[in-house]
């Protein structure tokens, strides 16, 4: 029987306000990828749900190209593969859609040739084909992370808070590529707002290490990105507004946008529909999602090897 192995990677909230590039969190929503090695060479890719249709079925694929790298790494004889996609994850939505396909290729292959690489050395990989470890990070460990470039490698902290919170996701109906989002940023930022995101960034990881998320209402705040893609998503601050005003704690762009996260411990469908209305007031289709805290990572859930 061919070998086979097929992983789970969560969807990831990244920057979580003030921890631009930096902080992530893992969600409870879900793609899969099985990838089988083939006798006949070559790349046969099938993508189910988010993204059928729109992500490239042939060597072009990021999650083909992690299974490569993976091959290259190893020195694992290259042969062919079929690599079999079942995507929940909305495609360019700021919900680390490409950061799972990275890391889904990067672990089904890693576990294919024998589970030579470890976790710090994945997370390498997939920081180097993403441009930034705050997707990948969540996405690999699951819970809370925090990712940074120190002595030239990524050095990341995974925190798992006990207070439980949920996230909830406003997702507007048109996309926003990373790209044209980071393209919006200054070069440079005032002194003043880099010290305003420093003490928010601390007190952010300091309120989930000691479980007074209360201080998120102080802490979800950001000068370094989101008043620059402000002008990319309509109603950006009523939606903002609208979740605090039904009891979020904070609220702010998941990663690079266009969707919108609010952190609560109490009524979050109340929170969404308000989200979703504020949306539809400045003409942006939306709905909502819940989502809790991924506590997993990525994660081999059949292995045929
Ligand atoms: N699930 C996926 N499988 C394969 N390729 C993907 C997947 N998701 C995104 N990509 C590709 O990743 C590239 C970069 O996408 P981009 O970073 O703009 O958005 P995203 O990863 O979908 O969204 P985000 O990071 O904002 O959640 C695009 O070329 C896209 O086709
Ligand atoms: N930290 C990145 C996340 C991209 O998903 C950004 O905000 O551009």
């Amino acid at each position: 029987m061919a070998q086979s192995v097929k992983v789970r990677v969560p969807g990831t909230i990244a920057n979580c306000g003030p921890g631009f590039d930096t902080v992530g969190m893992a969600g409870t929503i879900y793609n899969y990828l099985e990838l089988t090695l083939t006798e006949q060479p070559g790349v046969c890719i099938e993508v189910k749900g988010e993204g059928s249709g729109i992500i490239p079925d042939n060597e072009y694929n990021i999650a083909y190209q992690a299974v490569q790298a993976v091959f290259r790494e190893v020195g694992a004889k290259q042969c062919g593969v079929l690599i079999r996609m079942e995507n929940s994850i909305p495609l360019a939505r700021g919900l680390g859609s490409s950061a799972a396909a990275i890391v889904a290729g990067l672990t089904a292959a890693n576990a294919l040739t024998g589970s030579n690489l470890s976790m710090e050395e994945l997370l390498e990989m997939a920081t180097r084909i993403e441009g930034h470890p705050d997707n990948v990070a969540p996405a690999l460990y699951g819970g809370v992370t925090v990712s940074i470039v120190a002595c030239g490698k990524v050095q990341c902290l995974r925190i798992d808070p006990a207070a439980g919170f949920t996230m909830v996701v406003a997702v507007p109906e048109f996309g926003l590529s990373t790209k044209a989002a980071r393209q919006v940023l200054p070069k440079t930022v005032p002194h003043r707002d880099a010290v305003f995101n420093v003490g928010r960034a601390a007190m952010l990881v300091g309120a989930l290490c000691t479980n007074n998320l209360s201080y998120f209402r102080y802490v979800i705040d950001d000068r370094l990105h989101q008043p620059y893609r402000q002008r990319l998503i309509p109603g950006m601050q009523q939606v903002f507004d609208a979740a605090v005003a039904q009891g979020a704690l904070g609220a702010a762009i998941s990663g690079a946008g266009p969707c919108l996260v609010a952190f609560t411990q109490h009524s979050p469908a109340a929170i969404g529909e308000a989200m979703v209305h504020a949306f539809a007031e400045n003409g942006v289709k939306a709905h909502y999602l819940l989502l809790d805290l991924d506590k997993s990572g990525a994660k081999i859930i059949e292995d045929n090897t």
